[in-house]
């Protein structure tokens, strides 16, 4: 029988994707917009306070094309604190103005297919811990797409041997190593919780290194027979200070 790999997991995550609803917020009087931008930072502000305290972390970027208008990105230990979290947000009034376009359920992952090292789990270091449980990087611009393993016929990655897949997740690693410092990756699980197996979260200076990195993996055997991919998201960093000027209309 095929071996499955054992992830370690980290902090749950939730993208979560709204088109705003310019002709309402037009409609709104400006004390109503006024307000609704002083809550909203406000509870940017909250949120800055939990990642100092590192129990979690989030970034906010302006999202190109239809799909969204804003794309957020959030982390917290507990599936629980994610909710409430998403339920603190859709109370605001800034919510009342934008329209859920797209989110995306995943828990921070990295899986065990290295072997182990004079018997030291991997999982009780520092280090480790440190990637299961990241400050997301403020970097200019950040894609977002899910992913999923092949199974079909000969293209199966569930029957693929795990020495057999470690080998070409190495092979794949390698190909990311070339982006240090250019890109930043963060890999998170979604099986049993949305609709396809990863999400794949990058972020970059310089936004064509997001396209090149890709282009580059397409040829890797890891993606080019196994890797299956759906709809993908970029957006440009939004800081807090940014916010009113974005949304003055
Ligand atoms: C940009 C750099 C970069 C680097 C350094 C990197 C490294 C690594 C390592 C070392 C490992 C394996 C062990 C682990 O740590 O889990 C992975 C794992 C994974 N990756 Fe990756 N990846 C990168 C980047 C990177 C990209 C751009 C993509 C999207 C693929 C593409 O074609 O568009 C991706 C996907 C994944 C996935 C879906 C997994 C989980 C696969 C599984 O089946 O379990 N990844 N990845």
């Amino acid at each position: 029988m095929v071996e499955a790999v054992e992830t370690m997991d980290g902090w749950y995550s939730l993208h979560d994707m709204r088109v705003m609803d310019w002709t309402s917020w037009k409609l709104a009087s400006s004390e109503e917009r006024t307000a609704a931008i002083a809550e909203f930072k406000n509870l940017l502000t909250k949120w800055e306070d939990v990642e100092e305290a590192e129990n979690g972390s989030h970034v906010m970027y302006q999202a190109i094309g239809q799909k969204a208008d804003f794309m957020f990105m959030f982390l917290r230990p507990t599936m629980e604190e994610l909710a409430d979290l998403e339920t603190a947000f859709n109370k605001t009034k800034l919510a009342e103005f934008l329209i859920p376009s797209y989110s995306y359920v995943s828990v921070i992952e990295l899986a065990k297919y290295r072997p182990q090292e004079d018997g030291v789990d991997p999982e009780t270091l520092p280090e480790t811990q440190a990637r299961l449980k990241p400050i997301l990087p403020k970097w200019n611009h950040m894609s977002f797409y899910p992913m999923s393993r092949r199974r079909e016929g000969n293209d199966n990655w569930y029957t693929l041997e795990k020495d057999a897949r470690g080998k070409l997740l190495y092979e794949h690693s390698k190909t990311g190593r070339q982006y240090a410092g250019k890109v930043k990756q963060f890999i998170s699980g979604s099986i049993g919780f949305d609709d396809m197996e990863w999400g794949v979260t990058l972020f970059a200076h310089d936004v064509l290194q997001l396209k090149k990195v890709v282009y580059q993996m397409r040829f890797d055997e890891a993606t080019a027979r196994y890797g299956e991919f759906a709809e993908f998201f970029v957006g440009n960093h939004l800081a807090k200070e940014d916010l009113a000027a974005y949304l003055h209309v």
